[in-house]
């Protein structure tokens, strides 16, 4: 079995950061204000971990699909059919906008001789602003190869009960740490995406909240909300509720404490460490809110179980 797993990418220092920043804007440099900005996000976290969560994701991947089917030799298979998951399993890392990037993925699968993998994204929800394009890409690689490889798609895994309780148990643990759990307010979030997506109807908005929903419902939450984060430094306007406005109006409707989980990010990054553990806890200290950020699923056994679930399961796919 072979898979591309993707992630977007992170740069691995500051010299990273204009042309990881170009390729976010489709190749057009960002101007001086825009790089210092994102230069100084950076430098107030210290560091993102992505590349190495998905590294870690990756390994963790490829490990638990050979756990289970041993890589034995070809002729002691026997008369398996040729797409049973079982056989040695190969993960391909490719980001989507540092490196290794999708194009080299691709072509690193091609060199393997991979002619059928299964392509995932280490994101639950799909948007024409980001499942879409990572598509486009591998679409991209694939048009530069002598031989085809079939990709078989996982486009979205909003409602897979082992990622909702992956969320829950997070979520669980906060709750745990509350002063007044029935009290609390418990927010969902996910990166926002610009409003004209969702006019030439993204699903994304609606499978947000359906992640949401299932959570809420598995924990039994009385209330939850849910808001967008890390809004593009882009004139256009931007899905909300944004998470800072929303944590202003929960505490100008009483409330004192918030859980905030941010569904739509499976593993740590800038947008978690800055725009949730920096920005937003500073809104929620002006406004007198105590805010406790669940603990992301990063490269956890359990998130790992959901991601070996759902590319088995595409795989065997026709
Ligand atoms: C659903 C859509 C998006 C997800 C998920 C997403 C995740 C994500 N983003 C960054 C870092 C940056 N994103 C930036 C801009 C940007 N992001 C999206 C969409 C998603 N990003 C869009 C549509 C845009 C705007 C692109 C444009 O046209 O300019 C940027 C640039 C600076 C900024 O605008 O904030 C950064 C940096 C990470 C690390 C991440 C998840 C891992
Ligand atoms: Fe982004
Ligand atoms: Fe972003």
């Amino acid at each position: 079995m072979n898979v591309l797993l993707m992630a977007y990418g992170t740069p691995y220092g500051p010299e990273d950061l204009e042309p990881y920043y170009t390729d976010i804007r489709r190749g057009k440099k960002p101007p001086h204000e825009l790089l210092e900005e994102l230069q100084g996000r950076y430098e107030a976290i210290g560091k993102s971990p992505l590349n190495e969560i998905t590294l870690v994701q990756a390994i963790r991947l490829q490990a638990l699909l050979n756990l289970e089917a041993p890589p034995y030799p070809r002729r002691l298979q026997g008369p398996f059919p040729p797409r049973a998951p079982q056989g040695p399993a190969r993960v391909y890392v490719g980001t989507k906008h540092w490196l290794p990037s999708i194009g080299e993925a691709v072509a690193a699968m091609h060199e393997d001789g991979v002619r059928r993998a299964v392509a995932i994204v280490a994101a639950p929800h799909y948007s024409l602003r980001s499942v879409a394009e990572y598509k486009e890409k591998v679409e991209q690689a694939l048009k530069g190869l002598p031989d085809p490889i079939e990709m078989v798609w996982v486009e979205s895994y909003e409602a897979h009960p082992g990622l909702i309780a992956c969320y829950a148990r997070r979520v669980e643990e906060a709750i745990w740490r509350l002063r007044e759990p029935k009290k609390a307010a418990f927010v969902f979030t996910a990166h926002s995406i610009p409003v004209a997506a969702v006019e030439r109807g993204d699903p994304y908005p609606r499978q947000v909240e359906k992640t949401a929903e299932l959570v809420a419902k598995r924990l039994g939450l009385p209330r939850f909300s849910v808001a967008y984060q890390s809004a593009g430094r882009t004139p256009e306007p931007w899905l909300g509720p944004d998470i800072n406005e929303h944590l202003r109006a929960l505490k100008e409707e009483g409330y004192e404490e918030v859980v905030v989980t941010a569904v739509g990010f499976p593993a740590d990054h800038l947008e978690v460490f800055y725009d949730l553990d920096l920005e937003a806890q500073a809104t929620a200290q002006e406004v007198g809110l105590r805010l406790l950020r669940t603990r992301s699923l990063n490269a956890d056994l359990d998130y790992i179980q959901v991601l070996k679930d759902l590319v088995e399961a595409a795989w065997l796919r026709s």
